[in-house]
């Protein structure tokens, strides 16, 4: 060896692997403006569709006129429910196992519900032509308070439902109920409520909130006539999933369908399911024979695809004097809107919702949800978060502060007292998840050292005193919140979509040179997949990251998966990745073996190549390696470097994290300051820090802006009254807060390299921190449970409501 032989932190270091903060690869095109998005997307001849709307949330359709529509100078065609049912495309099945109305067949049953779909030479003209086309409607009650939804004389929304007593689901016990979900143990719960020295009971609502991504949802449908072939452009965060979708409902073959996800703009849950747009398009497509573009504006995204929470949690904590928990018992009333379009895995209508029982050891829970129908958009998504985990974390952590307010105790050392401990993983929840791992005691006192919590509480004492003396009129809150979630859906034992397993799939091929190109089932919008990706290859086979190219997206190339939401991709894509490379290297090693003239065993792997065990200067490097499978693969070897990795992941991984939220809020205008916020994060195996941090500054940001103030809002006659980003809270730079970040790594079990997902956990665990300190600065003050969003003005009405005020 000379100065020149680099060292192994060196070579180490050259692959860009796991552990490393290596810069973002597809920022070089997103930040030059080079992002190729669906609008991008222009095909010769394509024409713009555009939707006829209803501004009535619940009346019959009477009479649809198209003729001065069709008068307009560009107007082509204008779709209907009646055009539709000649394709027996007027419904559509919606993930949730009901059926959606595709375009208003008799009815609308909510405001800017889809009319008809007007198809134009550009997208003015197919405007003009919405604004020609006369819908006679004959107005009829609205149903907008979903507690009144069972009501004996609750208004009839689903008239196609009419006398059917069961559902996806099982059971309906009313015309507006979708379904009942109930687990755990009811009678052993009632009991411990029964002999319960302290209880708690409180409603805790999680408000309709909306994923609203830059980028809007959209898609270019281009039929071709002599192939009998539909391709389809589309912000889709799984395209495969669209892919099979399409060839049932459309009746097209499988293979004579491609759908391509380009660049996505953020998906955040928005573009996981299928929407009217995409159905509409298509057909415009086959109709016309033309290439047809639709492309929601920001009023239709947020007020008619996919709304996010609308969960109402009625929540019982029994506890002992010394505060040990020792029941949990949860009703939620779900508010699904018109149809029942949840995109959860199929068995589960309230997602993953039964992991209420958060990072606690309650020895007995039981848990019913009821959906039902409002006169309201459908959706239900997992708007950053794994389905429903983030209503299930918000409701346990802000009983849990309910709780310690009535037991007057300090709530992290009320969540320190009734942690799982560290010697009970795997912990089997009551609720029925089996935990893999976790070390929640370090993170939470890592927490409390690093923020100085005591001193906070201290300085929260004295303000309040000077508050009661009247010498400040400023009031400060400390929120807690410590959460666990689960992601990686997952295990095709208990989740499939529409009767295809969870699994998710991994394709290598390495060329002579030393490089390659990975393709995975899943789809980046925003994430970062092509940067981290090629991490996890790099370390695995020891070739640099930068030499692996990562494609995602292309339903002809890529190998079948259920794509990115629920922070699935690291969990299930992450492990085939990694199960992808190890086939690689162990031909690979059996090739170094061959050309070394050793037997393969006596071969260990070392950073970038194989080595003759106590013989270190026989070494040949995967480079090399990769063109010896071209041209010299041992007698009987196939040559090439390729595998193929299908993974169905044994269990959910659980990340988890410890937050806090400083805040002071002034009375007297409710204006209220992040002083602090920080973030512990712990999703084992880290791959990418700086990627990490980036999603949980991300995340936080989206937490404040639910909690804070971020909501879709109908009036009592069922007018969206939040429907742009004039009503609708998006924080800018000016109103986010700085975040502070930190970690602790207690890696997945059962994961081939240990990660867990990150991306959602700072929206599940934010939420309640805002929250908490919010209603940790208003307790003193009598109160015990305040709605969110904290808005100034409720927090203003709070504190009027409370006194405070005069
Ligand atoms: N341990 C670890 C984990 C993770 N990572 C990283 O991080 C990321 C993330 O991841 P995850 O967690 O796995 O996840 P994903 O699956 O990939 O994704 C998903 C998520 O993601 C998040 N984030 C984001 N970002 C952006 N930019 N954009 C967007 O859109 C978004 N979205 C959101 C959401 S909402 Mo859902 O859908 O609601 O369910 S779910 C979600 C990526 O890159 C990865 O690689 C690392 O590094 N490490
Ligand atoms: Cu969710």
């Amino acid at each position: 060896m000379n100065d020149l032989t680099p060292t192994r932190e060196q070579r180490s270091a050259a692959l860009e692997g796991m552990g490393c903060k290596r810069k973002r690869v597809e920022d070089i095109r997103f930040t030059q403006g080079k992002g190729n998005y669906v609008d991008d997307v222009k095909l010769p001849g394509m024409l713009h569709g555009d939707f006829v709307r209803s501004p009535h949330p619940h009346a019959r359709v009477k009479k649809i006129d198209d003729s001065e529509a069709l008068k307009v100078p560009g107007v082509l065609a204008v779709i209907t429910a009646e055009t539709l049912k000649t394709v027996n495309l007027a419904w559509m099945p919606t993930l949730a196992g009901d059926v959606q109305m595709v375009l208003a067949d008799g009815k609308v049953l909510f405001q800017n519900q889809e009319v008809a779909f007007v198809v134009a030479t550009d997208r003015y003209a197919a405007d003009d032509g919405i604004n020609k086309v006369i819908v006679e409607y004959e107005p009829l009650p609205p149903l907008v308070d979903p507690f009144k939804s069972m009501d004996k004389d609750a208004p009839v929304l689903r008239e196609d439902l009419a006398g059917k007593t069961s559902g996806a689901h099982g059971p309906r016990k009313h015309h507006n109920h979708i379904f009942e979900w109930s687990v755990g143990d009811k009678e052993l719960t009632d009991a411990a409520f029964k002999k319960a020295e302290v209880t708690i009971k409180e409603m805790i609502s999680y408000h309709r909130t909306h994923p609203s991504p830059l980028e809007t949802c959209q898609c270019v449908c281009s039929f071709d006539k002599i192939k009998g072939e539909l391709t389809i452009y589309g912000t889709f965060q799984a395209p495969h999933v669209i892919r099979t979708v399409v060839s049932l409902i459309a009746k097209l073959p499988e293979q004579k369908i491609h759908v391509i996800a380009p660049d996505i703009g953020g998906g955040f849950g928005n573009k996981v399911g299928a929407y009217p747009g995409y159905i509409c398009a298509a057909v415009a497509s086959i109709v016309t024979g033309k290439p047809v573009k639709w492309v929601e504006d920001r009023i239709e995204n947020l007020t008619a695809t996919s709304f996010a929470r609308d969960y109402h949690m009625t929540t019982e904590i029994a506890a002992s004097k010394d505060g040990k928990v020792t029941g949990l018992r949860v009703h939620v009333l779900a508010d699904h809107g018109a149809f029942d379009a949840c995109a959860d895995p199929s068995k589960w209508p309230a997602g993953f919702f039964n992991i209420v029982t958060g990072s606690y050891d309650f020895p007995t829970a039981h848990l019913a949800v009821d959906g039902v129908y409002t006169n309201k958009a459908p959706g239900g998504v997992a708007y950053r978060c794994s389905f429903r985990v983030t209503e299930a974390a918000y409701c346990i952590e802000r009983a849990m502060d309910i709780l310690a307010q009535k037991l007057n105790m300090d709530p992290a050392e009320l969540r320190l007292k009734n942690f799982i401990k560290p010697e009970q993983f795997p912990y089997h929840s009551a609720l029925g998840w089996e935990y893999d791992s976790g070390d929640y005691h370090t993170a939470m006192r890592k927490m409390m050292e690093t923020t100085g919590y005591a001193a906070l509480r201290k300085e929260q004492a004295e303000k309040r005193a000077a508050f009661k003396r009247g010498e400040t009129r400023e009031i400060m809150g400390l929120g807690v919140s410590f959460f666990t979630e689960i992601v990686g859906a997952g295990p095709s034992k208990n989740c499939d979509i529409l009767g295809i397993a969870m699994f998710d799939s991994c394709e290598i091929r390495m060329h002579p040179t030393g490089a390659g190109i990975a393709r995975m089932g899943t789809k980046s919008q925003g994430q970062g997949h092509e940067t981290t990706w090629a991490q996890i290859i790099a370390t695995e086979i020891g070739i640099p990251a930068d030499n692996i190219m990562v494609e995602e997206g292309n339903t002809d190339t890529a190998p079948y998966g259920l794509g990115t939401y629920g922070s699935r991709s690291t969990p299930v894509a992450g492990a085939a990745i990694a199960m992808a490379a190890r086939k690689i290297k162990a031909k690979a090693q059996m090739i170094a073996a061959y050309k070394l003239e050793v037997h393969e065993d006596d071969l260990e792997f070392d950073i970038d190549g194989f080595r003759v065990k106590g013989l270190p200067e026989k070494f040949m490097s995967m480079k090399d390696i990769c063109w010896a499978a071209y041209n010299s693969v041992p007698p009987g070897m196939e040559p090439g470097l390729e595998a193929v990795s299908y993974y169905d992941p044994p269990n959910m991984t659980y990340p988890f994290g410890a937050y806090l939220c400083v805040m002071d809020i002034d009375v007297d205008t409710g204006v209220y300051k992040v002083r602090r916020f920080y973030a512990l994060d712990d999703c084992g195996t880290r791959i990418n820090p700086m990627i990490i941090e980036g999603q949980v500054h991300g995340g936080l940001t989206e937490a404040f802006a639910i909690a804070m103030g971020q909501e879709i809002r109908y009036d009592d006659t069922g007018n969206v009254v939040t429907g742009s980003f004039m009503d609708f809270f998006m924080p800018t730079a000016v109103e986010t807060p700085h975040w502070e970040t930190d970690f602790t790594v207690t890696p997945s079990p059962h994961h081939p390299i240990g990660a867990k997902g990150v991306g959602e956990s700072p929206n599940v665990g934010g939420v309640p921190a805002f929250s908490n300190a919010v209603n940790d600065a208003f307790s003193f003050l009598g109160s015990t449970h305040i709605q969110m969003p904290h808005d100034f003005w409720r927090n203003w009405r709070a504190a009027k409501d409370l006194g405070a005020v005069a």
